[in-house]
């Protein structure tokens, strides 16, 4: 069986001209968990966004499955308010007409065998009244306990096959599994239904504009590349902070916890893409063997109780108000020992990397939402300048912002001027709001128009998802042996803990 190979159905997007706009063919898209965060805030706004900009074809039609008992004018309702609310480009009403003409809403739970025969019917009609053309995906935006389930019903319901008429795809959310033998296992069942070039494992970080820059920015240019390694390079911060508590995603979150919500995937990307050798071409196979080879590269420190720290926030303050800590959101177990907050501390063996540490931490309710990759540089050799001068220069930084300000930041030290020679640390700021007039399309724009066009480059690969639990289960299993999680204050940067991880290393957390 072999994996995506990116290779795109759209006969406009001529290899020659790839700024031209990529539109996606006849098509629909079927979004189970309809009335979750997700599909709210990301995905039903996308998929407007895409209309907005005309790249989806005439006939495009969203279906969304879910428990409530809804008509199909009370989901169109819901998609309205959340496009009103959440999505990038402004409301245009003439889009939203012809968009909202292809919204079909089917009632049902997931082990609903009635529900999974109307959901084959309303997609049977959509291809005659709106010439979808039997090209459905199957967005699986649920707890991911539920993904097996729904695969095979897909299967049994006659959804996964289109019989020669048109292509069936599944797209299927992070993370995949909860370990590494529940993703192999759902890996199979995932493959036992679709080809595997009808599978979409998102990991809607590589369908970020500052993600994908990390490539443009290492191997597009000259500068960066020689000092990327362990000659000068004293260590890397990989931050994914999020203000937000679990708002009312608790049936999600609790059991799966931050590491697994994030680190196993978002953060190890971000690695592998930091980490990676320059691939020798950007086909998926070369990009995907090098970010494998990193992954398989990485180790865990021998003594996992020293460089490894989980939390789990209490109540506190945060934007001017009193916020409730985890244990008292609604519908946590109040003994529940989920982390909402994790750091760890990876190695790379690899000639460029054999000796610097990285450092990967995330969490809930800290003090600011911010995404970042802090490549820090090791001090200069020998300083000829007195001691007082330099007392307030730290160490040369790379930071890669890739969230909320998105940009690279330089950081290095200079003269202060009117001193004889005192130095402090100054900034060099690239912005994309100052530099480019082009706006950011929204990740989940981004890959849903790559599902609908089957050009799976910015999905991981099976082996990557594999790999990565492969890095976070002894962890996990150390974490289930040793106690609960330690509490931090919500609105501060974490636990006591994190800071002593890396004070014994003779290192501080960025405060960003
Ligand atoms: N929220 C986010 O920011 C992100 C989420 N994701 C991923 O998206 C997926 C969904 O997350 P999220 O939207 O946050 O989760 P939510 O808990 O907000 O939503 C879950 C959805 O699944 C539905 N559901 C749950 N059980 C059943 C069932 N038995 N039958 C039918 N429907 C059911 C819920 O319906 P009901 O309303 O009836 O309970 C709800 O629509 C997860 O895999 C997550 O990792 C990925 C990136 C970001
Ligand atoms: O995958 C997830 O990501 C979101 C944060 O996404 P971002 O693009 O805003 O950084 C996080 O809130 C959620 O818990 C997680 O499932």
């Amino acid at each position: 069986m072999t994996e995506p190979t990116g290779v795109t159905a759209n006969p406009l997007r001529a290899p020659q001209d790839r700024r031209l706009p990529r539109i996606a063919g006849p098509s629909g898209l079927v979004i189970f968990g309809v009335t979750g965060d997700l599909s709210r805030k990301k995905l039903m706004p996308a998929v407007y966004d895409l209309a907005n900009r005309g790249l989806l074809p005439p006939g495009f039609s969203l279906v969304g499955f879910a428990r409530r008992e809804w008509a199909d004018e009370d989901f169109a309702q819901v998609v309205h308010d959340a496009v009103k609310e959440h999505a990038r480009t402004p409301f245009r009403e003439e889009v939203w007409q012809q968009l909202s003409e292809g919204f079909r809403f089917v009632q049902g739970d997931f082990d609903d065998d009635v529900a999974f025969d109307r959901l084959r019917q309303t997609i049977e009609a959509l291809d005659k009244e709106r010439g979808t053309g039997g090209n459905f995906a199957f967005y699986l935006s649920v707890p991911p306990k539920f993904f097996p389930n729904v695969v095979q019903q897909l299967q049994e319901h006659g959804l996964s096959d289109s019989s020669g008429h048109g292509w069936r795809r599944a797209v299927i959310e992070k993370p995949f599994g909860h370990d590494l033998k529940s993703a192999q296992e759902l890996n199979k069942i995932v493959h036992r239904v679709f080809e595997p070039n009808e599978v979409f494992r998102i990991d809607h970080y590589l369908g970020k504009e500052t993600v994908q820059n990390i490539l443009a920015l290492r191997f597009g240019n000259t500068i960066f590349e020689p000092l990327w390694n362990r000659s000068y390079v004293d260590h890397v911060q990989i931050t994914m902070a999020e203000d937000i508590g679990i708002g009312g995603r608790a049936g999600y979150y609790d059991g799966i916890g931050a590491a697994r919500d994030v680190i196993q995937n978002h953060l190890l990307q971000l690695l592998a893409l930091t980490a990676m050798e320059e691939p020798t071409s950007f086909h998926p196979k070369a990009l995907v063997g090098e970010k494998l080879k990193v992954l398989n590269a990485v180790r865990l420190p021998d003594d996992l109780s020293k460089h490894t720290v989980r939390g789990q926030y209490a109540a506190g303050w945060q934007g001017g108000e009193q916020v409730p800590g985890y244990l008292e959101e609604e519908g946590i177990d109040p003994n529940s020992t989920t982390d909402t907050y994790a750091a760890i501390k990876l190695e790379i063996n690899t000639r460029r990397w054999a000796g610097v540490p990285f450092y990967l931490r995330t969490g809930k309710r800290l003090g600011r939402r911010v995404t970042e990759i802090a490549v820090v540089f090791q001090r200069a050799p020998h300083s000829p300048f007195d001691a007082y001068d330099t007392s307030e220069l730290g160490q040369n930084a790379l930071v890669i912002r890739v969230q909320p300000d998105e940009g690279v930041t330089i950081r290095f030290g200079s003269k202060v001027p009117g001193t004889s020679m005192e130095i402090r640390d100054v900034t060099m700021d690239f912005a994309y709001g100052e530099s480019f007039t082009e706006s950011s399309p929204e990740a989940y724009e981004r890959l849903i128009l790559d599902v609908l066009l089957g050009d799976a480059n910015l999905f991981p690969r099976h082996q990557e998802v594999e790999r990565s639990w492969e890095i976070l289960d002894p962890i996990e299993r150390h974490w289930a042996k040793n106690g609960r999680p330690e509490s931090y204050t919500s609105g501060t940067w974490g636990p006591k803990a994190a800071d002593e991880m890396l004070a014994r290393d003779g290192r501080s957390w960025r405060r960003p």
